[in-house]
């Protein structure tokens, strides 16, 4: 490690049903905890001490606590996926981020930024968008601020408007062989009002249906911005 700065490259992790340990059971693994069921992840927490939240996940069969100090070679860390190093003892981190790394496996350490495999950004979900937001750990208040500003940009209708896209672009994939067509209609499509048709409470099954018709029989940029034309009107 050259302890120097890194430059971060993103990534969307699928961790369903992946094995994921967190050394370490006050606040800070709570909150990764907490991340990590959302994904999916099966989550392993050891620590001598853990929050009621954690415990109570415990009984909940949510995850599973190992109430002991870390070891080296404990089993839940050599069939990890991804590790977390957040005890409040900067020489059990370094304990573990040396074993972690040394078993090749990605570790993440509460205090220790610069050198840990990969770092844990604020995120905004709505449904199926998901906005991480990182500062490289200069300043976590300050991603935890941007990211309450996007929850206001991005509200709760971004669920119901990628669900539908992601319909209309299945159907304009079917109907549309040539890929240059089709990225000439998403763009159009774009174009529609569909994020005031959905705040506005008035667009349900009926009007999907009736959106997936039109698109179906008039799959052109005409087509398109007749559309656009219809949503606006019904909007107004
Ligand atoms: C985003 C979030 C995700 C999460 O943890 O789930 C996250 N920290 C969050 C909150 C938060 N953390 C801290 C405060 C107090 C205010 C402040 O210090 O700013 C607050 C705010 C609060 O709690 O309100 C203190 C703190 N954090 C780290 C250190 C150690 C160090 O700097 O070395 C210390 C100092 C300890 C000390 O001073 O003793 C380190 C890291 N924290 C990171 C992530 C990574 C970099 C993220 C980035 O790229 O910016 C990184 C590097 C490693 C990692 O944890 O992955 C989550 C927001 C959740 C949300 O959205 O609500
Ligand atoms: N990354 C972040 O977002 C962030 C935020 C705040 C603080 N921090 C850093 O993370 C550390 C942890 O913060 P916290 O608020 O969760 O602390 P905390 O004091 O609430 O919790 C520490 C936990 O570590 C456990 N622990 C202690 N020794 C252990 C061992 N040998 N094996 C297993 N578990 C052990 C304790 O039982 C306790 O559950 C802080 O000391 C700070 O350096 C990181």
């Amino acid at each position: 490690m050259s302890g120097k700065e890194p430059n971060y490259y993103p990534l969307m992790i699928n961790i369903a049903d992946k094995p994921c340990v967190i050394v370490g059971g006050g606040a800070v693994a709570e909150r990764k905890a907490q991340a990590l069921l959302e994904a999916g992840a099966a989550v392993t927490v050891v620590s001598p001490e853990a929050t009621s939240r954690l415990r109570q996940w415990q009984q909940e069969g949510k995850l599973r606590l190992i109430a002991e100090p870390y070891r080296p070679l404990m089993s839940c860390i050599r069939s990890a996926y991804l590790i977390f190093a957040a005890t409040d003892r900067p020489d059990v981190n370094k304990a573990v981020r040396l074993e972690a790394e040394q078993q090749g496996k990605l570790v993440n350490v509460a205090d220790d930024a610069v050198r840990s495999g990969f770092i844990v950004p604020a995120t905004v979900r709505r449904g199926k968008l998901l906005i991480a937001v990182s500062t490289a750990g200069a300043s976590p208040a300050v991603a935890k601020k941007v990211k309450r500003e996007l929850e206001q940009a991005f509200g709760e209708e971004y669920e119901q408007y990628l669900d539908l896209l992601q319909e209309l672009r299945v159907l304009i994939q079917s109907v549309v062989p040539d890929t240059q067509r089709r990225q000439e209609l998403f763009k159009r499509m774009l174009e529609w009002e569909l994020l005031s048709w959905i705040r506005s409470g008035r667009f349900d099954e009926r009007a999907k249906a009736e959106l997936l018709e039109r698109i179906g029989l008039e799959p052109t940029a005409q087509g398109m911005d007749a559309i656009g034309r219809t949503i606006r009107e019904y909007i107004e």
